[in-house]
């Protein structure tokens, strides 16, 4: 397993009793070249878990291991070239443009005085012309639409070259063309290059296309995971997400979720 998760504990230290949220997660990994999709409800600890494996808040007990080594052992370098990272919300308070933004994933491989190469320049063109941002790559990020800067994250996580990419939802700003375009591009590194992908996604229907595995949390747990054909079921949907749902098997390996309109009480 590429990620590999034991008795990981983490609560938010606020102090305040009203937050009372836990994640606990026993065992659980991922294999390498795996698509994975993490679905649950809102504030089911799906975000908290992406920023744990990412290091960005410590976990209370527990360890991540991240090629069978401890994440807390990783030099900060080391782990930026192995893990990339797309966030749900991005704010940025200086006016970086599009094509500094992109570069910005090749940090973890310029020296010490930060200068980039030809190499690096290559990457950066390629990620540009890939997710189709490169005629606007002087612009800054902040002048851009939801689904233009989602793309420009993306092609920064695809620029770092790192053998994992977590996304934290997304598809949330892009119109159809583009979620099922950014899936595809997805779903081909990880043909080409072997890439992990963890991807958090409301989207049962995308989740059902293009991932192979399938985990859901609910309050903090991961509550089912394994192969997309056997996680994905109509039985699951209703009971984690109170909603009655039709899964067809379009092919062995496509799955259409289509979300009936009637609320279960
Ligand atoms: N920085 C924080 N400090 C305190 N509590 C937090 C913090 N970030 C998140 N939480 C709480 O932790 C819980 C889990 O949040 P998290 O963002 O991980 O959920 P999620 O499953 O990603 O939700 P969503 O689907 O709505 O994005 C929520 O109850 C949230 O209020």
């Amino acid at each position: 397993m590429i990620i590999k998760i034991n008795n990981l504990y983490f609560s938010y230290q606020s102090g305040k009793e009203y937050n009372q949220f836990k994640l606990s997660v026993d065992d659980w990994g991922i294999n390498k070249g795996a698509f994975l999709s993490l679905l649950g409800p809102n504030g089911s600890g799906k975000s908290t878990l992406l920023k744990l494996i990412l290091r960005f808040i410590k976990p209370d007990r527990g360890s991540i291991f991240i090629n069978g080594v401890d994440i807390k052992n990783y030099k900060r370098k080391d782990l930026a070239k192995t893990v990339a990272y797309v966030p749900q919300k991005i704010t940025s308070a200086f006016p970086y443009s599009v094509y500094e933004t992109v570069m910005m994933g090749r940090t973890p491989y310029m020296n010490f005085m930060g200068f980039e190469d030809e190499d690096d320049r290559r990457i950066v063109k390629h990620a540009l012309e890939t997710f189709e941002i490169d005629h606007i790559k002087h612009k800054g990020i902040n002048e851009l639409s939801g689904g233009e800067l989602q793309r420009v994250m993306i092609a920064r996580a695809v620029a770092q070259d790192a053998s994992i990419i977590l996304l934290d939802e997304p598809n949330a700003h892009l119109d159809i063309e583009h979620q099922v375009s950014i899936y595809g591009i997805l779903n081909e590194l990880r043909r080409q290059k072997r890439i992990t992908i963890l991807t958090v996604t409301h989207d049962l229907n995308l989740a059902g296309i293009y991932s192979d595995d399938i985990a859901f949390m609910v309050n903090g747990r991961i509550v089912i995971s394994g192969k997309k054909s056997e996680a994905l079921n109509e039985k699951n949907i209703r009971e984690i997400f109170k909603v009655n749902a039709e899964v067809i098997k379009y092919t062995d390996d496509i799955l259409n979720v289509l979300v009936k309109p009637d609320k279960l009480n």
